[in-house]
């Protein structure tokens, strides 16, 4: 069943609302004083899920960092670029703008991740260090990233869970669960407290789509 969770009309500025995202029926916040981040349980269907992760195997290949550290094993799960001139995936990215309530230039295409047993995105924050060596190539046009939208779109058997390591909270898969946070402090510096761990997959494999937005228009 596809859920219907959005009032409308979103308001599509550039920046989301946490008040407007919260009062989604089916958005719950989770209780933080240093991050805005939101769970949306159900958002996609299983159905929709299947057809997003038959996309993601078909065109995968390893995933990148910027700013890289020497680890070779700090990312190293599969990314896709989803293509939007498919009908489908452009359906679901218009749901997206549509649940943030962001004017959808703001946002960069869908990806897709895929990670198989002991793969996984060690502890990193999505926003680019304004001082890191690849913050003009990454940023320059559009700004530094906003708001990341996540969703799960399987669940592993054993490990894959999503841990925000700074505000102890760890986030379970579970087929069409979406995420949503500001990676931004109210002043609009980027949010420390927003570093997550995309943890190991233990058992089974793990299919998730991310979507940042960005401070000014994309591309
Ligand atoms: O897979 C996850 O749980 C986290 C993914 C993530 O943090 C990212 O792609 O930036
Ligand atoms: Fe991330």
């Amino acid at each position: 069943m596809t859920s219907k969770p959005l009032h409308q009309p979103a308001p599509a500025g550039p920046d989301a609302d946490p008040a407007w995202i919260a009062a989604h029926p089916r958005a719950q916040r989770v209780p933080s004083k240093d991050l805005a981040l939101f769970i949306s349980k159900g958002f996609l269907s299983a159905e929709e899920c299947a057809q997003l992760i038959d996309r993601i195997d078909a065109q995968r290949r390893p995933s990148t960092i910027a700013d890289h550290n020497g680890d070779g094993y700090f990312r190293t799960s599969e990314t896709c670029d989803l293509d939007h001139d498919d009908a489908f995936v452009a359906g679901i990215n218009a749901r997206l703008d549509a649940f943030t309530g962001i004017s959808t230039e703001y946002g960069e295409p869908i990806q897709g991740q895929r990670y198989s047993v002991g793969q996984e995105f060690k502890a990193h924050t999505d926003y680019f260090d304004p001082k890191g060596a690849d913050f003009d190539r990454y940023c320059a046009v559009a700004g530094n990233r906003t708001w990341t939208v996540m969703i799960y779109l399987d669940q592993p058997t054993a490990g894959g869970a999503t841990r925000f390591t700074r505000i102890g909270k760890t986030v379970q898969p579970e087929t069409g669960k979406l995420l949503a946070w500001n990676n931004r402090l109210s002043s609009g510096a980027p949010n420390p407290a927003s570093i997550h761990h995309g943890m190991k997959v233990r058992s089974g494999v793990k299919h998730v789509i991310t979507k940042w937005y960005r401070e000014r228009p994309w591309g």
